[in-house]
């Protein structure tokens, strides 16, 4: 697709293709935590080894730090003389369980950080693989920036969130289960009083994460929305100094800049609460058992060692709950993240079935009453007859927005007739697999698009197993060998910035070249309308000509030396055909052509 379609997109507002966004945008309301997290796990699944070696640690080391303050205790009874042992014993199995503890504690970061790197490397892939299947009309219907920033910003945030949180996650609620549960063993009254304190926790909890959850979510579609913005003007940039557009785009930016600002302060506010509100809570619990526990301990209930065993616990009963609050917030914007990625995972990919085109030498286009719509109930294209004979040439003229380049686009499904069928060779399209339609038909757009690679492999785009002797066979049948030749590194120079160090004439040669490296059987070329130097209009002049040689070719056709070359003309209009023929029987018609000359091409050489 090229990039005039994509901006003639964004700049329309059509009611079929806002239902797609309207669904999109449903999914990123979507509230769905619990299926959200179902389906992240099931990555995890995925890495079972991984998954269990962490769980193992976290498990052990929670066990660790559970069991600690009970010998703290013991140690603290025995030092008061309320208990019998030998305290250099227990204090030595103290120290080893410490340690133990952190070595767990060391081995759960490694485990994590490979765990979450391996499946957010399998979300990448999976991100990327779905991209590729998607239907071109996806990518018209999305902004650029936001599909990059899904790909970027969202799995990046999964992929910190799994590695810092998850096992934060994990021995947090195992601790808060086993302190709870020791606590209650040793003295259910404290327990009690500790164990009310985070309720009080939970409350705070819920109402700040609802705020941190709708505030990043706003942040990441609007940071969506700020990539898409910069991608469209660093890559229009020319457009928009031509324009002097300069000043409004940067409000515009500065406007949506303003409200993720806005969005992110909220959100980081209210992240940022969360963690001293719950410090807190805990140091009033903390007050509470010392106050009690004295009580308790005076009253002959519990032992010394067991207030200073409660002091720790309540503390380590504390921290995961504070933990787990901090990273409640991150959480929320890794979930968000994740539908976004998953909504793009649950877009319905292209439809790749099929059978083979025929193989023939031949290639007759037949469009049998054709009629298509890009938005229910506005046909674009209406009973469109046309047949393009083998190796002939038809040219597609009539003005903007007549249908030219739709018909191109339904030639190479890259959206479906409505009613009525195109077929080559007396088969029909629908039939036949994408790819192997695609394999049969070259496109040479007028917004040459090439790749950051080599100029080889781009040559080689349309056909892999090009030998080096096709590819000078196709530089020189397309004129641009000595422009190769003249490069500094010859076929190995690199196209940096998607061919934006050779001029705007090279890249359309580079085109031309690469479709002869193709040998389609049937070609379809926009005519380029921008201006290049003369020589070089004339070198792509003749490399056109010579490509469309002998080949059934469509061509929407801007200049009048290319219209009057081809074998039929066709007028579009609104849709549909107005008057087909030879530049001299239409002339002669003084219809729609005539107009069309008389106000286009009359008076031009070209
Ligand atoms: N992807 C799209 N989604 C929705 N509407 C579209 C899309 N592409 C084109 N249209 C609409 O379909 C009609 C035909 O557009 P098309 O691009 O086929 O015209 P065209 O003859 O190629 O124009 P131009 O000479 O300006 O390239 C126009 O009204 C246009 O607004």
């Amino acid at each position: 697709m090229s990039a005039k379609q994509n901006q003639k997109l964004a700049e329309r507002s059509i009611p079929g293709m806002m239902n797609r966004q309207e669904r999109f945008a449903q999914t990123e309301r979507a509230d769905d935590i619990g299926a959200t997290l179902k389906r992240i796990v099931t990555y995890f699944m995925g890495e079972k080894t991984l998954a269990a070696g962490m769980l193992a640690v976290v498990i052990f080391g929670t066990l660790c730090g559970i069991y600690a303050p009970s010998l703290q205790s013991n140690a603290v009874d025995m030092i008061a003389g309320e208990k019998s042992g030998v305290l250099i014993h227990t204090l030595l199995l103290m120290l080893s369980v410490y340690l133990l503890s952190a070595v767990c504690g060391l081995l759960q970061g490694l485990f994590s950080v490979r765990l979450s790197q391996n499946v957010v490397k399998r979300m990448r892939e999976e991100l990327f693989g779905k991209i590729m299947e998607l239907p071109v009309c996806y990518l018209d219907a999305h902004s650029h920036g936001d599909v990059m920033s899904r790909m970027t910003n969202d799995i990046e945030n999964i992929s910190s969130t799994i590695s810092q949180s998850l096992p934060s996650l994990c021995s947090g609620t195992l601790t808060i289960i086993g302190t709870a549960a020791i606590m209650m063993w040793y003295c259910w009254q404290l327990a009690l009083l500790s164990l009310a304190t985070v309720f009080l926790t939970l409350a705070a909890t819920k109402i700040l994460s609802e705020k941190v959850r709708r505030f990043s979510r706003q942040r990441q579609m609007l940071l969506g929305q700020l990539n898409g913005t910069v991608e469209e003007m660093v890559s229009g940039y020319p457009t928009v100094v031509a324009y002097n557009h300069q000043n409004i785009t940067t409000e515009d930016f500065c406007a949506t800049a303003d409200s993720l600002t806005k969005a992110g302060i909220k959100t980081d506010i209210f992240s940022g609460v969360m963690g001293p509100a719950m410090n807190c809570i805990s140091n009033i619990s903390f007050v509470m058992i010392a106050a009690f526990g004295g009580y308790f301990s005076v009253k002959g209930l519990i032992s010394v060692g067991v207030i200073s065993a409660f002091i720790v616990y309540a503390k380590q009963f504390g921290r995961p709950i504070n933990e787990i609050a901090q990273i409640y917030g991150q959480l929320q914007t890794a979930i968000a993240g994740a539908e976004r990625v998953f909504a793009v995972l649950d877009e319905e990919g292209e439809d790749r079935s099929g059978e083979l085109l025929a193989e023939t030498k031949q290639a007759a286009v037949t469009f049998k009453n054709v009629r298509f719509s890009y938005a229910a109930g506005i046909p674009v294209i209406r009973n469109f007859t046309l047949t393009v004979p083998n190796g002939k040439k038809v040219a597609l003229v009539g003005a903007t927005g007549s249908g030219k380049t739709t018909i191109v686009n339904l030639l190479l499904r890259f959206y479906e007739t409505e009613s009525g069928e195109i077929c080559i060779n007396g088969q029909n399209i629908q039939t036949v697999a994408k790819s192997s339609l695609r394999k049969n038909v070259a496109i040479v757009l007028q917004d040459t698009v090439l790749f950051s690679n080599t100029v080889r492999s781009n040559l080689k785009y349309g056909n892999d197993a090009a030998t080096d002797g096709q590819i000078r066979a196709a530089a020189e049948m397309s004129q641009c060998r000595e422009l190769i030749e003249l490069l500094p590194e010859g076929y190995d120079t690199e196209l940096t910035g998607s061919g934006a160090n050779i001029s705007q004439g090279q890249r359309q040669l580079l085109a031309i070249a690469r479709a002869f490296v193709a040998d389609p059987k049937i070609l379809i070329l926009d005519e380029a309308t921008s201006n290049v130097d003369t020589r070089t209009e004339q070198a792509i002049q003749d490399a056109m000509q010579r490509i469309m040689q002998g080949r059934t070719s469509i061509v929407i056709a801007h200049r009048l030396s290319t219209i009057r070359d081809s074998d039929l003309i066709v007028v579009m209009d609104q849709g549909e055909i107005a008057e087909s023929g030879s530049h001299e029987s239409l002339l002669a018609k003084k219809g729609k052509y005539y107009e069309l000359y008389m106000t286009q091409y009359a008076g031009f050489a070209t």
